[in-house]
């Protein structure tokens, strides 16, 4: 894997308050980073550090290989981005917006605004006026704008907000025919796990400016797949049995009644056997399919999950 966007130590005070705390982060070359966490964790300002548009207090961003500087601007030539919300002129059309934008960046390649217009699947409506167009037709046109340069790197902060299923769905596609095909790699913030969990190769959880995890999902989805969950009288009587009489060692506490059990090796009625002998009273046991989901809760609120 080879790291296209690395940011060391990364710190971003506003008025003395900060805002990102020393965050690590390693995008790697034609992945899709999930860049995940609640309103107002940070997500848009470390974006706007990558791209320059904000300065950080301290910490490195390397991207492209190039430490990033206050004057640094050719990397950008590279770099696509749509950041908060993208805006159009609501009275022109959308070739015309996006013939606009290469006159004003000085990009001489009209042709490929055809080809940004088809792939983002709007070649057909190019010549409707944006005032007609629904927000999902907006984030992919912002996107047409982002890639008519043809980047490597593409940042996109919330670019799945507010829109509908069929949306969502379409746009999950884009993103990974612009990997695949096109070869980009792609950095995308969002709140709601659900929304990248099956694009994303990484994903990164940031809450209040701190990145709490930064992880492949492969990994997640190997760690993660099923659990035994047990609703039981006695905590503390549960742990004492599933730890000495079945070795258990993957389990989580949820709250005083139910427990969850990861180690995959032990079954479901070796687990209530066990309770019951032991005078544990199991009101009930099932398996369950952990998700990104509980995951991503689970982090920002600091879950008890022991290894
Ligand atoms: N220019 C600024 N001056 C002061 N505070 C700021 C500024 N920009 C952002 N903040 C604050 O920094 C925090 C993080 O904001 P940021 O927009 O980076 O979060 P986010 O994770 O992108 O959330 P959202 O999805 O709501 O945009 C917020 O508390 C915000 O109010």
């Amino acid at each position: 894997m080879e790291p296209i966007i690395q940011i060391n130590e990364l710190n971003k005070e506003f008025k003395g308050k900060k805002i990102v705390s020393n965050v690590n982060m390693t995008v790697n070359k034609r992945e899709i980073y999930g860049f995940l966490g609640p309103n107002g964790a940070g997500k848009t300002t470390i974006m706007k550090m990558i791209l320059n548009l904000v300065k950080p207090t301290s910490g490195e961003i390397l991207v492209l290989n190039e430490i990033i500087s206050p004057t640094s601007y050719q990397y950008l030539k590279k770099v696509g981005s749509i950041i908060e919300y993208p805006v159009f002129y609501d009275r022109l059309t959308a070739k015309e917006n996006l013939n606009l934008h290469c006159q004003y960046i000085g990009f001489p390649h009209k042709g490929l605004i055809e080809e940004a217009l088809e792939i983002v699947g709007l070649k057909e409506v190019e010549d409707k006026k944006i005032h007609e167009f629904s927000l999902g037709m907006k984030q992919r046109l912002g996107i047409a704008r982002a890639i008519v340069t043809r980047p490597e790197i593409l940042i996109l902060d919330e670019p799945i907000n507010g829109l509908d299923p069929i949306g969502i769905k379409d746009m999950r596609k884009l993103f990974l025919l612009l990997k695949e095909k096109y070869e980009m790699t792609i950095l995308i913030s969002s709140h709601i796990v659900s929304e990248i969990e099956s694009v994303a190769d990484t994903i990164g959880i940031i809450n209040d400016g701190k990145l709490l995890k930064e992880v492949r999902m492969e990994e997640i989805r190997k760690e993660n797949t099923e659990y035994i969950e047990i609703d039981i009288d006695h905590i503390g009587n549960a742990v004492r049995v599933l730890k000495d009489q079945l070795a258990v060692k993957k389990y989580e506490i949820e709250n005083d009644h139910i427990i969850r059990i990861f180690d995959q090796n032990i079954s479901q009625s070796q687990i209530n056997k066990e309770l019951i002998i032991n005078e544990v009273t199991v009101n009930r046991i099932e398996k369950k399919q952990h998700n990104l989901e509980e995951y991503f809760v689970n982090l920002i609120n600091g879950g008890s999950r022991h290894e």
